[in-house]
């Protein structure tokens, strides 16, 4: 049966006033979505879903070392502090990596869902600049999913977790298989990722759960 809560009619009137595309707004026949059971529990820390990982990555020295923690339902929040490497506009975040942090954020939902899905459509708002030093507060949802299509949201705040928002975006992610990534990805990489002794990290970039 299709789902369309008053929350989701606002957000598609809020969408329709910021912009995002009729491609980014679910439709009738989406539903509401459900956190899989055996989701991280609320306040809990995703972690990185690979050490690599230009978003959450450990490993990476320039990433974004974004930490993402489950909240209730299928939301999450999450921080990213802004560094020299990460200026576009001396002084300032480069734009491209704030898409960066929100896409990160976004697709980490997907934990939530215990779905694999990759970023099909992203579009964002750039609100305020952001200067090298800030921390960038997230918080992230997914509003409906219709068959492999996932819609979600995202804001990002400076100055605490109820200040100015300085980003958002809405987005499309589309739930792949997990030869999405055997077939592309290149050998060596895919070779390493599934010997990491960490099970849970395993788990979630091989194993697609119902
Ligand atoms: C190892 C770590 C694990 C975990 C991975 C975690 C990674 C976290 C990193 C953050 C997330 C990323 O950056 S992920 C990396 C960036 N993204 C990518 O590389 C994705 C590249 N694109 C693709 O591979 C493909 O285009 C897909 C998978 C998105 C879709 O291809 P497909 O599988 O053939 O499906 P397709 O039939 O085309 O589309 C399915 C449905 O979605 C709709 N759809 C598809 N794309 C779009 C779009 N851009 N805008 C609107 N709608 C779209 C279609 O209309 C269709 O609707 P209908 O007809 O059904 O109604």
């Amino acid at each position: 049966m299709a789902w369309c809560p008053d929350s989701l009619d606002a957000r598609v009137r809020s969408a329709a006033v910021s912009g995002s595309s009729a491609a980014l707004q679910p439709p009738a026949s989406a539903r509401k979505p459900e956190r899989h059971p055996d989701a991280p529990a609320p306040g809990e820390l995703l972690g990185a879903h690979y050490e690599h990982c230009f978003g959450c990555g450990h490993e990476q020295p320039h990433g974004l070392h974004l930490e993402a923690r489950a909240g209730e339902g299928v939301s999450l929040t999450a921080e990213f502090t802004v560094r020299p490497a990460h200026q576009g506009a001396p002084g300032l975040a480069h734009g491209g990596v704030l898409a960066t942090a929100l896409d990160e954020t976004l697709g980490s939902l997907n934990w939530l869902l215990r779905k694999i899905a990759v970023t099909g459509r992203l579009e964002t708002d750039f609100v305020r600049p952001v200067p090298v030093g800030t921390t960038l507060h997230l918080a992230a949802e997914v509003v409906a999913v219709a068959g492999r299509k996932i819609y979600s949201t995202a804001t990002g705040r400076m100055d605490g977790p109820t200040g100015p928002v300085a980003v958002r975006a809405e987005a499309l992610f589309v739930e792949v298989p997990v030869e999405h990534f055997v077939d592309n990805g290149r050998e060596e990489e895919i070779q390493a990722a599934m010997k990491d002794p960490d099970q849970a990290r395993r788990t979630r970039a091989f194993e697609v759960n119902p």
